[in-house]
Parts: structure tokens; sequence; C-alpha cells
């Protein structure tokens, strides 16, 4: 039976770098599924087309392919921002679910994460993780990492978007950011890296043994 984990959590929560090392961990394929959001921004924007064109979006949506992403542009600011009103549009979303759920249907299986992994394209993930930590430790970290990636950083300005992509991505019609039901919630604040990674893959064993 093929192993799926389905890992969803707000901006910055650390479920990317926790979706990676557990497909390391298992040896399974990893899609962040957030670069589907961010290229089809990344489309508009570059096309000088506004980031409210429904039409555009779908189309840029639909002609994405998972091998071409220049992950340094996508994982600015701007794009998260523009990844994230992109995703409230229905059409948009719709039109991402087949690629999505064919990365997951691969037989050895994979491991997906975003923000509607586990309600709404792996509602029968063999496990569902629901990553959080506080706004401010998410905002201290994406300042980090911004600041490492050479972007000038504020930190208020980065708390402010997060709670305001928090609030975006949780209160959208469109599968709003939320825990699914049979998820486990693993709140990372207080956890560094490694212990997150061992809170995260005691989970995962006890999904596998029991799926
Ligand atoms: N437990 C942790 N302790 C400290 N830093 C962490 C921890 N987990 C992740 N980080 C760092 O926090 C930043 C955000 O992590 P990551 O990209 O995994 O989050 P994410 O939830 O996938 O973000 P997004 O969905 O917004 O892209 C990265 O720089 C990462 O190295
Ligand atoms: N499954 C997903 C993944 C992402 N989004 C939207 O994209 C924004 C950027 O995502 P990151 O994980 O790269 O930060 C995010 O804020 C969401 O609006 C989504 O809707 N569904």
């Amino acid at each position: 039976m093929s192993f799926v984990i389905a890992i969803d959590g707000p901006a910055a929560s650390g479920k990317g770098t926790l979706a990676r090392r557990l497909a390391a961990h298992y040896g399974l394929p990893h899609l962040d599924t957030g670069l589907l959001y961010r290229a089809t921004a990344c489309a508009l924007i570059e096309e000088g087309l506004p980031l409210d064109d429904v039409e555009a979006a779908v189309e840029a949506a639909r002609g994405l392919s998972l091998t071409d992403f220049d992950e340094t542009r996508l994982r600015s600011r701007e794009m998260g921002e523009g990844a994230s009103l992109v995703g409230a549009m229905p059409p948009v979303r719709a039109a991402l679910i087949d690629l999505q759920r064919g990365f997951a249907a691969r037989p050895e299986g994979a491991v997906l994460d975003g923000r509607d992994i586990g309600t709404v394209i792996c509602p029968d993930a063999t496990v569902k993780i629901f990553v959080t930590a506080s706004a401010e430790t998410r905002a201290q970290r994406r300042a980090l990492e911004l600041a490492a990636r050479g972007e000038e950083v504020d930190f208020s300005a980065i708390l402010e978007d997060v709670r305001k992509r928090d609030a975006r991505d949780s209160e959208r019609s469109a599968a709003p950011l939320k825990a699914a039901a049979d998820a486990v919630t693993l709140d990372t604040s207080e956890l560094d890296r490694e212990q997150a990674f061992a809170a995260a893959l005691a989970i995962a064993e006890r999904g596998r043994r029991a799926g």
C-alpha cells in the first residue's frame, strides 16, 4: 500500500522543513504545494497582469509543470503575498488539484505539504500532521531566512505579513487552512529543528504502523 504523508499548517510553521526531512527519511518524493500557488502568482506578475485576474491565473495554473520552478525567485515575500491572493480563487485551486493528486498517487507514496493536503487533496493520507507555531516564532524564523537570502528584513512587517496571510488563508471559502479532523497537531514553537523532526517522525511512525 502506498504511504502518503500530508503536512499542513500556517506560513513559516516549519512544515516544508519537516516534509523534506520525512521524505528523505522514507525515500519518498516531496511536493511543496505552496510553490504551485507562488508560481501562478509569479506568472501573472511577470506578464504585468493584476493578481485579481482570475482567468489569467487559471491559465497560468494549468500551464505549470513540476520541473520548472525557480525556487529562489518564488520564495520572496512578494510571491508569498501573491500566492495567498491567487490561492483564494476557487477556479485556481480547482486547476491545481489533478497535478497534486497525480503526485500523491505515485506507487511508492509521497509527502506533500501545504494548507489543504489533509482536508482536500489527500483526505485518505496515511499520516496527517498539522504543524503550528506562534505567529511571533514564525515571523522570527522567516526573518532569519529572508536575511540569510539577502532580503531586507523588517520584523514588524514580516509579523504583519504572517498574520495577514494566516487570516486570509483561514478565512477564505475555498479549502481554508485548517487541521483535518484526523490530523495530529504538532506545535513547534518551543522545538528546534531536530526536536521538531523527532516529534514528526514519531507521529509518522505511529500512522505508518496503524495504516
Ligand atoms: N523547529 C524550527 N526551529 C527553528 N527554525 C525552524 C524550525 N523549523 C523550520 N525552521 C526555519 O523556519 C523557516 C520556515 O520554515 P519552513 O520553510 O519549513 O516553513 P513552512 O511552513 O514550509 O513555510 P511556508 O509554508 O510559508 O513556505 C526556515 O528558515 C526553516 O529553516
Ligand atoms: N496547499 C496550499 C499551499 C499554499 N497555498 C497558498 O499559497 C501561499 C504560499 O504558500 P507557502 O506554503 O509557500 O507559504 C499560502 O499563504 C496560501 O495562500 C494554498 O492556498 N494551498
